[in-house]
């Protein structure tokens, strides 16, 4: 999941399978997702496509159908970091115009080895106008966040109505998410 987008669109799809004992505790990009929003179930079906070593080679099929990509970056090797930005040139010549991203900084329980700061995260995605936040697949921490807030912005896209409050994905994310509690050397 370095630098990679996983997709995430509304399908039917299957709840998710458990991971298998050795791997982290939460999946992030893998298997399909059932996620209830207001009473109503999204089912989001899950791509994770290939890792950074196979980038060129990836086919843009992959996510031109998409409805969301969760763009993935390790905050603990940089070059996965540095990968974003050609994902995101690539996502906005090739995936739908309004396909719904968010930039999350994965493995945010290994501070010791941090590379990249939260700050760099969030200013990359202020940037492009897209909602970030770190995560950790070991711990947990912001994965099921980022799935929600994914089925919300999809669920209120689908069935908006005029007297219904619009939904801000952006806010809603800064408003939700937890930031690792310990303090990098960075
Ligand atoms: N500590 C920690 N380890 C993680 C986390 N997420 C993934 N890992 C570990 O990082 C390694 C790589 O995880 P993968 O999910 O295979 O990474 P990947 O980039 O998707 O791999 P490719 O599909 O080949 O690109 C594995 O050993 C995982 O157990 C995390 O949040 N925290």
């Amino acid at each position: 999941m370095t630098g990679t987008p996983g997709a995430a669109a509304t399908r039917n799809g299957e709840a998710p399978e458990r991971s298998p004992p050795c791997s982290p505790s939460y999946d992030l990009t893998g298997k399909n997702k059932v996620v209830t929003v207001d009473g109503m179930r999204v089912k989001l079906q899950i791509w994770d496509t290939a890792g950074q070593e196979r980038f060129r080679s990836v086919t843009h099929a992959y996510y031109r159908d998409a409805q969301a990509l969760l763009l993935l970056y390790d905050i603990t090797n940089k070059s996965s970091f540095d990968n974003i930005r050609a994902w995101l040139t690539e996502i906005h010549e090739y995936a739908q115009r309004d396909v719904v991203i968010m930039l999350l900084g994965n493995k945010a329980d290994v501070s010791s080895e941090r590379m990249i700061r939260s700050e760099d995260g969030e200013m990359l995605a202020r940037e492009y106008g897209v909602p970030f936040m770190e995560t950790s697949a070991k711990t947990g921490m912001n994965v099921e966040l980022a799935f929600l807030a994914i089925a919300k912005e999809l669920k209120y896209r689908a069935g908006r109505q005029a007297d219904e409050p619009s939904f801000q994905i952006r806010d809603y994310v800064e408003s939700q998410k937890k930031r690792p509690s310990c303090c990098s050397f960075l």
